[in-house]
């Protein structure tokens, strides 16, 4: 058996199921903040990943790779890579109804991913014990049952709203709580309570 590590779930974590009202499979999430690199719509150079609900605890994106994204010359950046994948994994909040941040993320990368080619993403929920949420995502290549090119494995830890509003820059958290329609995740929580 492989050392434990902060991947690992706990003996006492449970499998879980999505929310009683959570979206239902296909249902697109949209952007949880309008500003967010990963998913906002209004984020100069962002990579406006969009999920959708899957089965079970589970999100599906498609990623796109663009001259943008490069680290190497026609090849994707691994660390943008990462951000899809962080994006991807933290979108499995709406399926547990949860807003969560990321603890810690691990990503192996299998194979270059080239300028123009898409990521077929699939993150899914292991696990949750408190509130720590353990996933997993993989991103094959040009097609939903393509080679994998990439593996990421996650844990998230369930927050409050506190943890934004006490830790945010005042300006856009005051600009957030004056238009709560600038984030979309009100499935998830509610921001005036
Ligand atoms: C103004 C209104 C705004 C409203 C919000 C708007 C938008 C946001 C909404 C929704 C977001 C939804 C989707 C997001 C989708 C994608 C975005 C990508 C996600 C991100 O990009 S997000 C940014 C990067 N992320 C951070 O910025 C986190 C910085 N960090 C912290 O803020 C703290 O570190 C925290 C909160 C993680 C924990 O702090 P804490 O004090 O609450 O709790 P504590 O430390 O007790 O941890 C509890 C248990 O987790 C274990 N644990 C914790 N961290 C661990 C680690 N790294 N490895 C192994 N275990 C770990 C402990 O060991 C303990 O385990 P145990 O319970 O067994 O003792």
């Amino acid at each position: 058996m492989s050392r434990p590590t902060s991947l690992t779930p706990p003996p006492e974590a449970v499998v879980p199921q999505p929310h009683p009202d959570a979206p239902s499979p296909g249902t697109e999430l949209g952007e949880h903040y309008s500003d967010c690199f990963g998913c906002g719509e209004a984020a100069p150079g962002g990579l406006r990943l969009r999920t959708r609900a899957g089965e079970g605890v589970s999100v599906d994106a498609e990623f796109t790779v663009t001259a943008q994204h490069q680290g190497a010359p026609g090849l994707a950046h691994g660390g943008l890579l990462t951000c899809a994948f962080d994006e991807a994994l933290g979108a499995i909040g709406y399926m547990l109804h949860t807003t969560a941040v990321t603890g810690h993320l691990e990503t192996d990368f299998r194979r270059p991913v080239p300028v123009g080619s898409t990521l077929y993403i699939h993150a899914w929920c292991e696990a949750v014990a408190g509130r720590k949420i353990y996933s997993r995502a993989v991103g094959r290549l040009d097609a939903a049952d393509g080679p994998i090119a990439v593996e990421a494995a996650a844990l998230f830890v369930s927050v409050g709203l506190e943890h934004f509003v006490d830790n945010g820059r005042a300006e856009e958290v005051r600009r957030v709580l004056d238009n709560p329609d600038l984030i979309k995740s009100g499935r998830a929580f509610e921001v005036n309570p």
